[in-house]
């Protein structure tokens, strides 16, 4: 079970020595959801309880939850409530899982620790999404948060995420966001907390990524909705245990039925993907 001293790693490599390796993306909109939760629920309640019920049923399969905050804010302070409510609830019920909230965040330092507070301390996540455009010294407020996971963005998996990523840079003229893995594993990582976010849809680049990392922690995004393959995933992506993925999906599980069974069709979803990651983990 959950011990809260444990650190985000920690946490998260019990999981992966469990065998699991989904993250299952909490993206809610409110227009999507089965009308059985919206029916008679103000807009806080059904997100809330939409997300709620899809931890109870797949709490067991996953390696990790990713809510993004995006889709919260989206509605303002219910949208917000609503995210609180489900981080604290994922972490009373399931404290062994961590949770990461995906806010893509960073700015200079002493904003940054605005956003450590908001974050960690106020919404209690276990690990949060930063890009690295501001440098480590910026980055000092979350790194130094030795329990909490700073998962850095390198390699996006949006079609256009070249644009600057894949840059040649340096005397060695490599893609910037090879640049980024390196330093963040040699010099951001002197608290053992970070990772780094790599695409499903740039398998040739996860490759890169792994070979010049080693085992660390890679936060991988891009697996159903937008057509990542899970085998060129895990085959480029496993780290030399087998291990080193947090792989997400999120409009796949989530939405794998749009009714009553809304939270059974999640589970099957999720079971269907750890699945077929353990088949290429060898
Ligand atoms: O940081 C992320 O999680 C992220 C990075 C990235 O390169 N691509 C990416 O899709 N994401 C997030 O991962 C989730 C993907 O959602 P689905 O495409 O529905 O599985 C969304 O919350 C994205 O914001």
């Amino acid at each position: 079970m959950g011990d809260e001293s444990m650190t985000f790693l920690k946490r998260l490599e019990q999981r992966w020595q469990q065998g699991h390796f989904v993250c299952v993306g909490l993206d809610p909109e409110y227009e999507r959801l089965p009308a059985s939760v919206k029916e008679g629920r103000s807009q806080e309640e059904a997100l809330t309880h939409f997300a709620c019920e899809l931890i109870d049923a797949t709490a067991d399969l996953v390696c990790a939850y990713k809510p993004n905050i995006a889709f919260y804010e989206a509605y303002g302070d219910a949208g917000l409530r609503a995210l609180g409510r489900t981080i604290a609830y994922s972490k009373k019920s399931r404290p062994e899982i961590p949770v990461i909230l995906d806010a893509k965040r960073a700015d200079i330092g002493s904003t940054n620790l605005g956003y450590v507070s908001s974050s960690f301390d106020l919404l209690q996540a276990d690990a949060i999404t930063v890009h690295p455009y501001l440098g480590k010294e910026a980055m000092a407020p979350f790194l130094k948060r030795a329990d909490k996971g700073v998962i850095v963005l390198a390699k996006t998996s949006n079609p256009g995420s070249g644009e600057f990523q894949d840059l040649l840079v340096g005397e060695q003229k490599e893609p910037l966001y090879l640049t980024v893995a390196r330093n963040v594993a040699r010099y951001w990582n002197d608290n053992g907390n970070c990772a780094l976010v790599v695409g499903a849809t740039y398998p040739a680049e996860l490759k890169r990524v792994r070979e010049a990392v080693g085992d660390f922690p890679l936060l991988i995004p891009g697996i159903g909705a937008q057509g990542g393959d899970v085998a060129a995933t895990v085959q480029a992506g496993r780290d030399s245990r087998g291990w080193g993925m947090i792989i997400n999906s999120s409009r796949s599980i989530i939405y794998a039925s749009s009714s009553t069974d809304f939270a059974q069709a999640a589970r099957s979803a999720t079971a269907a993907l750890e699945a077929e990651i353990n088949r290429y983990r060898g």
